[in-house]
């Protein structure tokens, strides 16, 4: 009993109210099953929804919780039905951990809408243990959630293609943007998501304008990350003569804003996808939809399968994030940073060389 609990015991940094300060944290992971994975965790990207998740935006947050869902790390236990990994792998976890394997959407492989799928923290396995997320020292998988991380993929500046990666290459395989060379996409807000967004549309083949407030990252867009245009809000006379110009828009604004300039940008039959999560409800303006015959959709992270396509997808394309490697202490700096995004593009955390110092600092306390 007392080994199994030893074994059981991690260390983590979580948010204990909505403030969402985040500071060290001892618990306990589940019992390692023999359908589980047993993750040593070395890296992990900061989500602009761990935000959202430690301040309670969306009012959905149970503390104390640990966040942290594009996880990158090795496999130090398999369980005996588990054949697709062996200790020493190294793999991916993303935002979710489980689905109920047998509904209309698992059948199809996108557990990513199954009505009980679970998120990766902010949840709790069958057996009651709370599951915490990526900003700790291990995690407990089902192998049905766990993925091959590819071999030409860094561990660092690829942990984020398992959040932002997947949440933007499912909508672009499924709104048709993949389907014929050269489409046009508007890619409104440059953090995280929109970053990844542009790098993997040019991969795709299509023609890329970002969409941003400012013109502050333009220079970067076009010549770093491969953007053919940028379109900033503000520019009145800009945004008059890009009016239809458009066949998609993807949405990764995290905050409240108009969805009226961006619909304007759609051509006819245009599809504006919105992946971003503002805490309040967005003014849908419906004269536009109708008077275009456009669309407005949404679009979830995306399922297991999809998702190896994506990392194996980046890996041959040498697609990863652009990334500030931070250490688990810079966590609630970084945090600030992001709210005022302020960051080029995402955050990563250096978990394995930064939770290790702390706790071994603590235990001499
Ligand atoms: N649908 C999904 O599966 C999914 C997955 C991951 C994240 N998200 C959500 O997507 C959103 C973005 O996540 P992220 O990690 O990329 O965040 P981020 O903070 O890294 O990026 C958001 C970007 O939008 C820009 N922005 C803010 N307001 C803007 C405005 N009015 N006009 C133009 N740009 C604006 C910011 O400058 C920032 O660069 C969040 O709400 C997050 O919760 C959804
Ligand atoms: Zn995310
Ligand atoms: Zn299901």
């Amino acid at each position: 009993m007392t080994k199994s609990l030893d074994c059981n015991k991690a260390f983590g940094w979580a948010a204990n109210d909505t403030s969402g300060i985040l500071s060290p944290f001892h618990f306990s992971r589940r019992d390692h099953g023999d359908n589980d994975v047993t993750v040593k965790i070395l890296f992990c990207g900061v989500c602009h929804s761990d935000l959202h998740m430690i301040k309670n935006d969306w009012g959905l947050s149970h503390y104390p919780l640990i966040p942290g869902h594009e996880i990158v790390g090795i496999a130090t236990k398999v369980g005996k039905n588990v054949t697709k990994f062996k200790e020493g792998d190294r793999v991916g976890v993303g935002v979710i951990i489980g689905s109920c394997q047998s509904c209309e959407s698992c059948n199809q492989d996108l557990e990513n809408y199954c009505p009980e799928f679970v998120f990766t923290y902010n949840s709790s396995s069958p057996d009651g243990t709370r599951n915490h997320g990526g900003y700790s020292d291990k995690i407990v998988v089902d192998h049905r959630f766990v993925l091959s991380f590819p071999d030409g993929l860094p561990s660092d500046s690829g942990a984020p293609l398992l959040c932002a990666g997947i949440t933007m290459y499912s909508p672009m395989k499924y709104y048709g943007m993949t389907e014929e060379k050269g489409k046009h996409l508007g890619v409104n807000g440059l953090g995280g998501l929109g970053h990844i967004a542009v790098k993997i549309a040019k991969a795709f083949g299509l023609k890329v304008t970002v969409i941003s407030r400012s013109s502050d990252k333009e220079r970067e867009a076009i010549d770093r990350l491969g953007a053919d245009s940028f379109l900033v809000t503000t520019d009145s006379q800009k945004m008059k003569e890009a009016i239809g110009t458009m066949d998609f828009v993807m949405d990764t604004v995290a905050a409240d804003h108009s969805l009226l300039p961006l619909i304007n940008l759609l051509k006819v039959n245009g599809k504006l996808v919105t992946v971003g999560l503002p805490e309040k409800p967005l003014e849908l303006p419906i004269f536009p939809l109708v008077l275009g015959r456009k669309m407005v959709g949404g679009s979830q992270i995306g399922g297991m399968k999809e998702t190896q396509e994506m990392l194996d997808f980046c890996a041959k394309h040498n697609i990863v994030a652009d990334i500030e490697l931070i250490k688990m202490s810079d966590i609630n700096s970084a945090m600030d940073r992001l709210a005022k995004s302020d960051v080029r593009y995402r955050f990563v955390i250096d978990v394995a060389n930064s939770m290790n110092l702390l706790e071994s600092a603590e235990s001499k306390l």
